[in-house]
């Protein structure tokens, strides 16, 4: 009853303000019905067929359908402003037409819109069917599949032929390493003196006092019980015990620094095989060869002494076999240790260190790998080995022994053919038929009698090892050592780290080795997947959906949800599956940043394929979306890329695989269900709220979906209510098409970066929490500027501090050359 009541039951004149007595109406309109209920219901009855009604706010008031009053796209139904059905067009108030053969109609049009010229529209139809669209793209995708595929098959042939054709020019018998590549020849001795080291996790001490020489070209054996300190201290010396706070000095060529200031030059064999299963024998060394060798070595170099390195260690018959893993069995487990060892021998390093090389070779294959060693060795590499048990004929190629007791003390440092006669010297015996090496072991561990005299045969029963084996050492040996080689070989100071191939051309070879590395069945699997899922939920929407507005924006953007997450978990295998194989080769000097710029670019084949694939059955099965696939394609492939980068983040953050695997899974779904803008608008989100929703990809996918499917559509339609409300729900105007895409390509990119900071640091995780590794790169790069030097060393940091003993009795090595081994075979 707008504008009052009145009681008295006459109408009010034109003069007073408009108001009606429903009693007076009811008879005005000729009805004897409540006139309350007959308002409610709305009194169609009294308008003309080409009229319409308008509702409770004009009772009584028909107004003629030609006067539009709710704008186009509607037509006069039963003195009702309906919306133009779907399948027909109603270019005014009083014309419903069906859509014309080759045209399409959605509700509220008024006009019919052409179908593309792949897709077939009957008459009346309210959307585009695919037709020979959908096959045309599907055989479009298969080519586009087959002809990669091909490709790669036919280079990988040829490549092999290639190899095979080199290898087969290397002569049988003596194998030169080395020879040709050009390098500077570099030659590393390593002195050190009291080092020890404090656990930084509980301040345990689990070395101490620990002062020797490895001269250039040694092979020294690192010995000693099991939990002695034997790879804390090889990893003390080579800059890889970042769990642990190092005491004492350590001297390279008679500078005070650390191997690791030149990580080009140092080898790391790593106890475990770490390499890539995914690739052959050949290929790993060969990779590791051209990131590694000098820069300016040709291809043809680096295949030739890819080559000699399989020939010297004996892999020639499984060259061009899979490594592979425990899922994929490829080589044996003694030649995967071949192979381990063969990645360094590939980078020709001027230092190498190894732990525990032989284990898992069998006697013949362990004799052939330290006469091997023994050989290199002689040509100046030097070669730090931390070894257990070796048999006598092993232990005799060694040219130097560090034997260490419990809590990483020192027994005995020197030269390895004399420590039998430090032992004799002090009381101990080789009993007969023992082998020396475990009779040492057994010394340390307490297990062997120590006499009185050389002569005497009572056991010194107060001598209680392992501690009077340090005390003794300490008493005889620490301030002149005999058993020290007196002719130390010593190379020029290093000034600089070998200079390997630039970013530019490690990230081509990282590109290639990735091309060499994909896995074609799991690729087609994916998207096999993703087109069966796309193809499902294509057929779902066909089945039960029915266009209207307040519904498109539900139909749009509820399909996405199940490809974010099988993106989001694939893209765990870009970083996530080779975080070892990664550590390894960042710790030899190759750029990190290389290697993710070419992972990153290689995914996007990922990118691409996976949209494609998900994108293609969907699109043409569903009811056709306005929008051309081109531009449904675009918001896929930036969905995909969003989400590969939040899979490789996630991968390399986390080092549990079921951690990472769980955030693949629930992340998206979370980002999509939360804060997408599907079940709580935007408009009602709190300010926090909305902060995350802006970094979730649903928001933007569906924004931009919703918005390039509104824009093909009539202008017309852009007022209606539904859409309208949704509009505003979502915090969209129709001119922010763009604005979603570059937001996703944005936030991929952060996620990217992200991963790339991640991996930096990945380098200093051992040990150290977040804080201290960022403080060590920074520290590291700023010094690498010139910019910082650092506050003096406070107690508990690592000290590397001068060594007062003269180097004047250091010589330079006789044979600075890194001459070409002699291998025999
Ligand atoms: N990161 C670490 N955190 C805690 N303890 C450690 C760490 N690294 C080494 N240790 C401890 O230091 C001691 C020496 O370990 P290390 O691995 O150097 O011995 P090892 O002589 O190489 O033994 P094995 O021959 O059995 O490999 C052990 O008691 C070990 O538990």
């Amino acid at each position: 009853q707008p504008g009052g009541t009145s009681s008295s039951g006459s109408s009010s004149g034109p003069s007073s303000s408009p108001s009606w007595w429903v009693g007076a109406i009811s008879s005005d309109l000729g009805c004897s019905k409540n006139a309350a209920l007959l308002l409610l219901a709305g009194n169609q009855t009294q308008c003309s067929a080409t009229e319409i009604y308008t509702g409770l706010a004009s009772v009584g008031e028909c107004v003629a359908c030609s006067s539009a009053p709710k704008g186009p796209g509607y037509y006069c139904q039963d003195n009702t402003a309906v919306l133009c059905p779907n399948g027909h067009y109603c270019p005014d108030y009083l014309t419903k037409a069906e859509c014309p053969k080759g045209t399409w109609c959605r509700a509220g049009f008024v006009q019919p819109e052409d179908c593309s010229f792949v897709i077939s529209c009957p008459q009346g139809s309210e959307k585009q069917l695919a037709g020979p669209g959908l096959l045309f793209g599907l055989i479009l995708f298969l080519v586009c599949i087959c002809s990669c595929s091909c490709c790669f098959r036919i280079r990988a042939v040829r490549e092999q032929e290639h190899i095979r054709d080199e290898a087969a020019k290397i002569q049988d018998g003596a194998v030169v390493l080395g020879q040709g590549l050009g390098q500077t020849a570099y030659s590393v001795a390593i002195e050190f003196e009291d080092v020890g080291m404090k656990l930084k996790s509980n301040g345990l001490d689990i070395l101490s006092g620990i002062t020797g020489k490895f001269p250039a070209g040694s092979l020294v054996a690192l010995m000693g019980p099991s939990g002695g300190g034997k790879t804390t201290f090889m990893n003390a010396l080579c800059g890889r015990a970042s769990y642990g706070t190092i005491r004492g000095s350590i001297k390279i060529n008679g500078k005070a620094g650390s191997v690791q200031d030149f990580p080009k030059l140092v080898g790391y064999v790593p106890q475990d095989d770490i390499m890539h299963a995914d690739l052959t024998v050949h290929q790993n060394l060969y990779f590791n060869a051209q990131l590694r060798l000098p820069a300016g070595t040709s291809s043809e170099q680096v295949l030739e002494h890819v080559n000699k390195t399989i020939k010297v260690l004996g892999l020639e018959h499984v060259a061009h076999n899979l490594v592979g893993s425990a899922e994929r069995r490829g080589i044996s487990g003694g030649q995967k240790k071949r192979v381990n060892i063969g990645m360094e021998l590939a980078a020709m390093p001027a230092v190498i260190f190894m732990d525990e090389p032989t284990s898992g070779l069998d006697g013949a294959a362990t004799i052939q790998l330290a006469r091997c060693l023994s050989e290199l060795s002689r040509s100046g590499l030097t070669i730090i080995c931390v070894i257990h048990q070796p048999r006598w004929a092993v232990f005799d190629c060694f040219t130097h022994l560090l034997l260490l007791g419990e809590g990483g003390r020192m027994v005995y440092s020197g030269q390895a053919k004399m420590s039998e006669s430090y032992f004799d010297d002090t009381g101990f015996r080789l009993p007969p038929r023992e082998n020396p090496a475990d009779w040492m072991i057994d010394i340390v561990c307490g297990m062997s009698p120590r006499y009185q005299s050389k002569s005497s045969d009572d056991v010194d029963a107060a001598f209680a090892a392992p501690h009077d084996l340090f005390e003794l050492w300490d008493s005889k040996c620490k301030a002149q050592n005999p058993y020290e080689d007196s002719s130390l070989v010593m190379g020029e100071p290093l000034s600089q780290d070998r200079s390997t191939p630039g970013r530019l051309k490690q990230t081509w070879i990282f590109l290639v080795r990735n091309a060499r590395q994909w896995n074609k069945v799991s690729f087609l699997s994916t998207l096999a997947l993703l087109f069966l899922c796309g193809a499902v939920f294509g057929l779902l929407m066909t089945s039960i959906a029915t266009f209207s507005y307040g519904a498109m924006f539900a139909m749009l953007t509820g399909n996405g949800f199940i490809f974010f997450m099988i993106t989001t978990v694939n893209s765990r295998s870009v970083f996530g599956f080779e975080r070892l194989q990664y550590l390894r080769e960042f710790k030899s000097g190759t750029s990190s940043g290389a290697y993710w710029l070419a992972k990153i670019t290689f995914d996007l084949i990922n990118v691409f394929m996976y949209s494609l694939a998900y994108s293609l059955p969907l699109f043409w099965l569903q009811p056709l979306p306005a929008m051309s696939y081109g531009q449904y394609l675009v918001v896929f492939i930036m969905s995909a890329w969003y989400h590969s980068g939040l899979g490789m983040l996630f991968s390399v953050t986390f080092s549990s695989t079921s951690a990472s695997l769980l955030l693949c899974v629930f992340a998206p779904m979370v980002l999509q269900l939360a804060f997408a803008g599907t079940l709580i608008k935007i408009s009602d989100m709190s300010a926090g709220q909305k902060a995350l929703s802006s970094i979730s990809c649903g928001r933007w996918y569906n924004q931009e979906l919703y918005i390039r499917e509104l824009q093909h559509f009539p202008e017309h339609t852009h007022k209606f209510p539904e859409v309208v409300k949704q509009l505003a729900s979502i915090q969209a105007d129709l001119d922010d098409a763009g604005v979603g895409i570059l937001n996703l390509a944005i936030l991929g990119l952060l996620l990217r970066i992200w991963a790339l900071i991640v991996l930096a640091l990945l380098k200093y995780s051992e040990g150290g929490n977040c804080i201290t590794q960022l403080r060590f790169v920074a520290g590291k790069h700023l010094r690498h500027l010139g910019l910082v030097v650092g506050p003096s060393p406070k107690p508990g940091d690592v000290v590397v501090a001068t060594v007062t003993r003269s180097s004047s009795s250091l010589h330079p090595l006789r044979s600075v050359q890194v001459e070409p081994a002699q291998i025999p075979v």
